[in-house]
C-alpha cells in the first residue's frame, strides 16, 4: 500500500521562473525506504522539501502529494504544521541547522514533543532519557543541558533518531544524514537508521550520494537528474541491473568509494543479499 503518492510535482523560481523540479511522480510504500539519489543539484532536496511544504518563499509548487488520503499541496500552513513532527519528519545534513543555537538541545526537544503529547517535565525527561540511551548517548541528562555548538555532527543525529523513536512519525525524510560525518559515525548512525526503521516500523525517504548507506538501508531507488526523475526501482534492480546509462555511471562510479565503507558495515547491502 502506497502511504505517500508524488504526481507531476514541479518545483520552479517564482522570481526568475526557472524549474528546478520537473513532472516527478514517485510512490513510498508503507514501511519501505525510498532512496533518492543523483549528482549535485539534482533537485533531491528541493524534492523533500516541498513534500514537507519547507521550500522557501521564492520558490513555488504544483502537482499532488497524497498522504494519508490528503493532498498536502492543498493544506494552508497550520494544516501542514500539525502534520510536521508527528507524521511527517525531516532529519536534514547538518544537525546544527536543526536546533536553534542559542537554546540547549532540551528546550528544543521539550518544546517538539509538548506540541504533541501531554507529558509532564519528569515524564518528558524520563521519555527522553530512555530514547536517548537506546540510541546509545551517553549522559542524556548533560546532553540535553548542551548547546548544539557543544555536540558533535553524528550525536546531533543519533538526538534526531531519538526524538524520532519518541514521535513515531509516519514518514521520516532524511536529507544527506550522513555526509557530514567520519567514517565510524556514518556506520553508527546507518545502525540507527535500521533500528528505527525496525522499532517504529516507519516509512523513509533517504537522499544520499552515498551509495553504500543507499545499499544498506533502500528498498527501492530513485534517480534524479537535472530536476527529473530518470529511473526508479527496488535497490536490487537498480544496482545490478539499471535501464539508464546515467544510473550504471553513477552506481558504477560510486562502487569503488564505497567499498571500504561496505567492509567497516560487515559487507552485504541490500542489492547483493
Ligand atoms: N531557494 C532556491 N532558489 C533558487 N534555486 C534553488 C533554490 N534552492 C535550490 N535551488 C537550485 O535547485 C537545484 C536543485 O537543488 P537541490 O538542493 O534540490 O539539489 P540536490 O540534488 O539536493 O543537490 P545536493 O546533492 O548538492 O544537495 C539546484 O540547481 C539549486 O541551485
Amino acid at each position: 500500500m502506497n502511504l505517500l503518492e508524488v504526481r507531476n510535482l514541479r518545483v520552479w523560481d517564482g522570481r526568475g521562473g526557472s524549474v528546478l523540479v520537473s513532472d516527478s511522480s514517485f510512490q513510498l510504500k508503507k514501511g519501505s525506504c525510498l532512496a533518492i539519489i543523483g549528482e549535485s543539484g539534482s533537485g533531491k532536496s528541493l524534492t523533500c522539501r516541498a513534500i514537507m511544504r519547507l521550500n522557501g518563499r521564492g520558490l513555488l509548487q504544483s502537482g499532488e502529494i497524497r498522504f494519508k488520503g490528503v493532498d498536502l499541496n492543498e493544506l494552508d500552513e497550520r494544516e501542514m504544521r500539525s502534520r510536521r513532527g508527528k507524521q511527517l519528519y525531516m532529519i536534514l545534513q547538518n544537525g546544527m541547522r536543526a536546533f536553534d543555537p542559542s537554546s540547549v538541545i532540551g528546550v528544543h526537544l521539550r518544546e517538539t514533543l509538548a506540541r504533541h503529547y501531554r507529558w509532564n517535565k519528569n515524564e518528558t525527561t524520563e521519555k527522553l532519557r530512555q530514547a536517548m540511551q537506546s540510541v546509545r548517548l551517553q549522559d542524556p541528562i548533560g546532553i540535553l543541558n548542551k548547546y548544539p555548538h557543544q555536540l558533535s555532527g553524528g550525536m546531533l543525529q543519533r538526538v534526531m533518531i531519538a526524538l524520532a523513536l519518541l514521535l513515531e512519525p509516519d514518514v521520516i525524510l532524511a536529507d544527506e544524514p550522513t555526509t557530514a560525518l567520519d567514517t565510524v559515525s556514518k556506520f553508527e548512525v546507518v545502525e540507527q537508521f535500521i533500528q528505527l526503521r525496525e522499532r517504529t516500523g516507519c516509512s523513509m525517504i533517504f537522499v544520499s550520494h552515498e551509495l553504500g548507506v543507499v545499499r544498506k538501508l533502500a528498498d527501492e531507488v530513485m534517480v534524479m537528474r537535472a530536476g527529473s526523475v530518470i529511473e526508479s526501482g527496488t535497490a536490487a534492480a537498480i544496482f545490478s541491473n539499471a535501464r539508464h546509462d546515467y544510473t550504471r555511471y553513477l552506481t558504477s562510479s560510486q562502487r569503488k568509494l564505497n567499498d571500504r565503507f561496505q567492509e567497516l558495515m560487515g559487507g552485504a547491502g541490500i542489492a547483493d543479499r
